[in-house]
């Protein structure tokens, strides 16, 4: 993509509980086709509120760095490609840039390394991947946004970083837990995936 796109549901940008995520990386690593496969409006089935923003990957994170992301996010999904050692040496920029940034905040991230289906041109090994997530202290996904049948590994990092947002904001707001919110959040997912799968269009996320 050549440009910065917001998702959001119709309704929610307004309400206080809209979780607002970041997707980051290298230009190519395949933020777009991973958004692609969460449907946002799906929320509407349930109270989970998630605006994603989609940016565009730049060769040079550090000129084109738009603080305004981090400032705008609550959560940050931070994707780099396993075939492409450049990217992945971008999250890590991305990540320093974050904490910049972020320094009196709370924030949420995830490190995700796409493209796992082409294991043969690996660069960057699983074991790279999960030291660094360690490092940062969040969760790391393998995937591969462009198999079908890896859907629900990707919208499980969705909800898994919407979870724990949610968690970290009830208890700083004092509110008791709802515990079903991310099994109706999984359900609600699912009935959309059965669907939508066999005639979504690519072109209705690049609209
Ligand atoms: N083989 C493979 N290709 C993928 C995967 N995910 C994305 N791609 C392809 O990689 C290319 C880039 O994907 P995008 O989702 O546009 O990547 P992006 O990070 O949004 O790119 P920018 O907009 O340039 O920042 C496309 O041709 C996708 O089809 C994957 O898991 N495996």
């Amino acid at each position: 993509m050549n440009g910065t796109r917001l998702l959001k549901p119709q309704h929610t940008s307004e309400t206080k509980d809209v979780c607002r995520v970041v997707v980051l990386g290298y230009q190519g690593v395949g933020k777009t086709e991973s958004i692609y496969r969460y449907s946002s409006d799906k929320s509407d089935e349930d109270d989970v509120r998630m605006d994603i923003l989609d940016t565009a990957g730049h060769a040079d994170t550090q000129s084109c760095w738009n603080e305004g992301y981090a400032l705008w996010g609550d959560c940050f999904v931070l994707v780099y490609s396993i075939t492409e050692e450049i990217s992945f040496k971008e999250v890590q920029n991305l990540r320093h840039l974050l904490e910049a940034a972020k320094r009196q905040n709370v924030y949420f991230c995830v490190l995700v390394g796409n493209k796992n289906d082409l294991v043969y041109d690996r660069q960057v090994t699983t074991s790279q991947g999960q030291e660094l997530a360690d490092d940062i202290g969040c969760k790391f996904y393998e995937v591969s946004a462009c198999e079908w049948n890896q859907l629900p590994q990707v919208v499980d990092i969705f909800i898994d970083l919407h979870a724990t947002w949610r968690r970290s904001k009830q208890a700083r707001d004092g509110r008791p837990r709802k515990s079903s919110s991310s099994t109706k959040f999984r359900q609600a997912i699912q009935k959309v995936i059965s669907g939508k799968s066999s005639n979504v269009k690519k072109n209705d996320s690049h609209q």
